[in-house]
């Protein structure tokens, strides 16, 4: 309701004030505090002693606090224009009146008087507002469960520090402000959305760090969303233990790190690492390696349907993604690994001047057993430190042995031989030959050790990978039951190919960091302490479990929605997967997100109706939020071409809506391509989306389907919803329901020739 009309106007008017008041009053304080700071550092820099360790701890020290002054100075300057956005009024058992609390999305502290003026989203007393209803309600803190009385929830929309709207609410869903916000038009980055979190999504923000979480949801539901929320929350809440460092979000490219890059920011967070597997993994593996442009691979796999002449490579080609990325390619490295490590130590004894020192069945099972939970390179470490030790001390008890029994020859040519020059002559050769031994025993052992360790043949992790598939897969010994030789040789020769063509894919990636890890140890320390996954139906188990292998302790929040899974040939099919082998056998909750906030109930039903054509799965599909708009439009045309111009005029006719983000959605890039040569010229200058973009900021941008994934847009237009592009595969129906569930409000279905069976029915 306008908030004029609400009767608690001029309350909570005079509350905004107060609270305007005191955001001005720490913002200028923290302006002061800062410049104070700053000037500190500028000193700091200028008169920097690298001999002075006090001189550098107060660096470090001011430049953190010149950062956090920073952060603070943007969030009270974000606070300004809206400093909260709801209230709740709670009274605690015991206790005669409520107490109201303002939520916004930093705390706020009169210093002073130490009076709480905002209070943060991720309190625990928030959670008041996000999960309970009117009544009798609780909320836990560190300081156990607070039961008490909700008596108000109020929702704000406050605009530039002026009050606008006013809503007392009491249900979790279908509220004003969700509404509003559902059906406002986006732009290419997503929003936080502190102000409307839904219940279901509020566990999962709030869900405890350290069991693994799981999250099923589908299209629209939130999960990115979500995911960055729960990074924001549990830094505030963890704030003691862990820096925004310690958190870090994995994303599916580039472009979706770019499209989501805004959210954190906003929530007042910055520092939080946002990476994809495949930079992570090639800092970890620390190698020179490139990685094959993996949309080459789906767009190979999406043209199907129009090159059949490829089929049996392209089958082979999925086989062998499907068996790098398995749980089972793990196993069978394993088993190379053991072949490594028995090998690994020369088969000879260790000799010092032919003096056997260590023998080969000594040092090999000090290797095999003794370091065994070590890496195998590193065990040469402790080998070296042992053997050394023990060197030190044979080599003495050798010298000692060569001068008695040098002593003894000496006595036994004196007892034999008369006195003579001769004998004298015998007794010195005698002598020098133990001397010269005895210097010899003693410049040997110094190096001996360490030439040995030397000898020992060492490759780096992708050399080892290289020798595992050309000499461990292709050997005779390995026969694996449903893996078949000519897979195996497809899988060898193609991954040679590609290596002599300089790069690997990305389904090598968890292999060699596994060999890594195994093999070499990771000295790198990453210093992450929890793990977010988004998109994480296209994650193969094994990939996850070598994030989980080399990032100790830490923790994990993994979501993504199955019906997504258009990498399924190397992702996973099951969660129940990732649950078994990656975290083998410890609790994970699994949590599923089925309410859908993007798009409307038509554009829901639509894109539900075509994945239900996939009948050998029954994935959870999306339950649109109540918001209506304009029925799914399908209309054949005689070509792209034409497909182009009806864009055009389409474009024309939306642009009172103010649409700001519209994508043409084509099957593949080539496809895309043919419509940009047709659309480029147009007064849209859309923008071609290739893959290797890694922002744009066009408002109109033509891509292929894959691309379109985790990616959310106004309008979108399937450009060629016919047979040819669209058949009853389930790569198929995945695209086209990955595609159609992207818009917002609007969603156009052209065709030329005859249209997909799976839209016959819309
Ligand atoms: N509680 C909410 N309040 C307002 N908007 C919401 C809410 N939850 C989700 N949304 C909006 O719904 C849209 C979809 O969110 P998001 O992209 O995070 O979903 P997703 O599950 O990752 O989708 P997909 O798997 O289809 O890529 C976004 O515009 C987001 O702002």
């Amino acid at each position: 309701m306008s908030a004029e009309n609400h009767p608690a106007y001029g309350e909570e008017k005079a509350r905004l004030g107060y609270t305007l008041k005191h955001v001005d009053k720490s913002l200028n304080a923290f302006i002061a505090r800062k410049s104070n700071i700053d000037e500190q550092v500028a000193k700091g820099k200028k008169h920097f002693n690298s001999d002075s360790s006090q001189q550098y701890i107060d660096l470090m020290i001011n430049t953190m606090l010149q950062d956090r002054a920073e952060l603070k100075l943007v969030n009270l300057t974000q606070a300004k224009r809206k400093p909260y956005f709801a209230c709740i009024d709670f009274k605690e058992e015991e206790s005669d009146s409520g107490e109201k609390y303002y939520i916004g999305k930093m705390a706020l502290i009169d210093e002073d008087t130490m009076e709480l003026i905002i209070t943060d989203w991720r309190a625990p007393i928030a959670n008041l507002y996000y999960e309970s209803r009117l009544g009798d309600s609780e909320y836990s803190c560190p300081d156990g469960i607070i039961k008490g009385e909700l008596l108000l929830k109020r929702q704000y929309v406050i605009d530039w520090g002026s009050l606008k709207e006013i809503y007392d609410i009491d249900i979790t869903t279908n509220d004003e402000i969700l509404q509003a916000s559902l059906g406002a038009n986006a732009d290419n980055r997503l929003k936080d959305i502190v102000s409307t979190i839904q219940a279901q999504q509020n566990k999962i923000i709030r869900a405890d760090m350290w069991t693994p979480l799981i999250v099923q949801g589908a299209a629209g539901s939130g999960k990115t969303t979500i995911a960055l929320h729960r990074i924001a929350y549990l830094i505030y809440t963890y704030e003691k233990q862990f820096k925004p460092e310690n958190f870090m979000i994995i994303a599916p490219n580039r472009l979706f790190l770019n499209y989501i890059s805004e959210v954190l920011p906003e929530l007042g967070v910055e520092k939080a690492r946002q990476t994809t597997f495949e930079d992570f993994a090639l800092q970890i593996i620390g190698l020179k390696l490139k990685i094959a442009d993996g949309y080459e691979k789906i767009n190979i796999f999406v043209n199907e349907n129009k090159d059949k002449s490829q089929s049996a490579r392209n089958k082979l080609m999925k086989m062998e993604s499907q068996l790098k990325c398995s749980m089972l390619f793990k196993e069978i490295i394993d088993d190379y690994i053991q072949t490594v490590e028995k090998a690994f130590i020369p088969q000879e004894d260790f000799k010092l001047n032919s003096i056997t020192i260590f023998k080969y069945d000594e040092l090999n099972n000090l290797f095999l057993n003794e370091y065994s939970k070590l890496p195998i390179v590193k065990r040469l470490d402790e080998l070296k430190k042992h053997m050394t030790n023990r060197m030190k001390a044979r080599k003495e008890a050798i010298i000692e042995s060569l001068e008695e029994s040098c002593v003894r020859e000496i006595n036994r040519i004196k007892d034999t031989i008369e006195e003579s020059a001769d004998r004298q002559s015998i007794i010195i050769d005698i002598i020098d030959n133990k001397n010269d031994l005895v210097n010899k025993i003693e410049t040997h052992s110094k190096k001996a050790v360490s030439d040995y360790i030397k000898k020992i043949s060492k490759l780096n992790p992708f050399e080892y990978y290289k020798d595992f598939l050309q000499n461990y897969m292709a050997g005779p010994e390995l026969s694996i039951e449903n893996i078949s030789s000519e897979l195996i040789n497809f899988m060898i020769r193609h991954s040679m190919q590609a290596f002599r063509a300089g790069h690997i894919e990305i389904e090598d990636l968890a292999p060699i960091i596994y060999i890594k890890y195994k093999i070499h140890g990771i000295d790198e320390k990453i210093p992450v302490r929890h793990i977010v996954i988004d998109e994480a139906q296209d994650f193969s188990p094994f990939q996850i479990l070598v994030i989980r292998k080399i990032i100790k302790d830490s923790s994990f929040t993994i979501l993504g929605d199955l019906a997504q899974g258009i990498h399924s040939y190397r992702g996973t099919g099951d969660w129940g997967d990732i649950k078994d082998k990656v975290f083998e056998g410890r609790y994970c909750e699994l949590l599923m997100l089925e309410q859908s906030y993007r798009t409307t109930v038509e554009i829901m039903n639509a894109a539900n109706a075509v994945l239900s054509n996939i009948k050998h799965r029954n994935f959870p599909v999306g339950k649109p939020v109540i918001r209506h708009g304009a029925p799914v439009r399908v209309m054949q045309k005689g070509n792209l071409k034409e497909i182009c111009l009806q864009i055009e005029r389409d474009l024309d006719a939306l642009e009172p809506e103010s649409y700001k983000s519209v994508a043409v959605i084509c099957k593949t890039i080539d496809e895309s391509e043919e419509a940009y040569s047709y659309l480029k010229a147009s007064k849209y200058k859309p923008k071609l989306i290739t893959g290797k973009e890694k922002e744009y900021n066009s408002e109109i941008v033509i891509l292929p389907s894959y691309l379109s994934k985790g990616l959310e847009f106004d309008v979108v237009f399937i450009a060629n919803g016919s047979r040819e592009n669209y058949g009853m595969e389930e790569m198929d129906i995945k695209l086209l329901y990955v595609s159609m569930t992207r818009p917002l409000h609007r969603l156009f279905i052209y065709y030329f020739g005859e249209i997909s069976p799976l839209l016959r029915l819309l």
